[in-house]
């Protein structure tokens, strides 16, 4: 199985028209790259129609955990992102399982999006166990990023964060790298809570081969 994608056999079906009219969206790259205009804002006026806290959790896969989170908070919106749309029709089951009302799921590249993403729109961005750096030329692809750094600054409300956990030591040395370049940004170290939330595949998998988890709470400072 690949480090950063989800298994290729993982068993599942495309939703039906009308589920998927409710709960996935497809945005492809080569579009979404040329024409990003073509595609909606991704705040919760746009997605839900309504005005409400907004989580956006980046490589959702079968979405585990963001459908726990929207479970917890109905009043809140939720979209999961994934690049592959296998895991993402799971993630689909999962919701209609859960009649959940307050989800999306999108598939597209997360680091295309960043750019639809308007100013103080999110109250948490969600970043687990993104894929490593495996080789250096594939730096660019990472979602760990300035960019991905650059938007979450922007687009997080004062008071917002982006939950980072990962198994890797070079992920969460790099994300340390690159915080000092945001000033409005703040990382402090995960709390014990935090990181025994096993509500993901890759979680449970790393920590049950005995893999150090690391993990920061970057919040979005208010401005002075
Ligand atoms: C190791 S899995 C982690 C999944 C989940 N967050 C968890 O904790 O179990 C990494 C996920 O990131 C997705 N991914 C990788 N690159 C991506 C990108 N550029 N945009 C969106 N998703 C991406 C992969 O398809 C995969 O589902």
């Amino acid at each position: 199985m690949g480090r950063g994608r989800y298994p290729a056999r993982l068993k599942v079906t495309v939703p039906p028209p009308e589920i998927a009219a409710r709960y996935y969206r497809s945005w492809p790259a080569h579009e979404l790259y040329h024409h990003p205009d073509r595609f909606p804002l991704l705040n919760a006026e746009s997605l839900f129609g309504r005005n409400a806290p907004l989580t956006l959790e980046l490589g959702c896969a079968t979405g585990e955990y963001i459908c726990t989170l929207a479970t917890a908070q109905p009043d809140a919106c939720f979209v999961g992102v994934d690049i592959v749309a296998k895991p993402l029709y799971r993630a689909v089951e999962r919701a209609v399982e859960l009649g959940l009302e307050n989800i999306i799921f999108l598939q597209a590249d997360a680091r295309l999006l960043y750019q639809r993403i308007p100013d103080c729109v999110l109250t948490t961005i969600i970043l687990h166990f993104p894929p490593p750096l495996l080789r250096n030329r594939q730096r660019n692809q990472l979602l760990v990023s300035a960019q991905m750094l650059g938007c979450a600054e922007r687009s997080l409300v004062p008071g917002g964060y982006l939950s980072f956990l990962t198994d890797h030591p070079d992920l969460f040395s790099l994300m340390q790298e690159l915080l000092p370049a945001f000033p409005r940004l703040r990382g402090l170290p995960a709390s014990p809570s935090e990181l025994a939330v096993f509500e993901s595949h890759y979680h449970r998998r790393w920590a049950a081969r005995g893999r150090e988890i690391r993990g920061l709470r970057i919040e979005r400072i208010a401005e002075e």
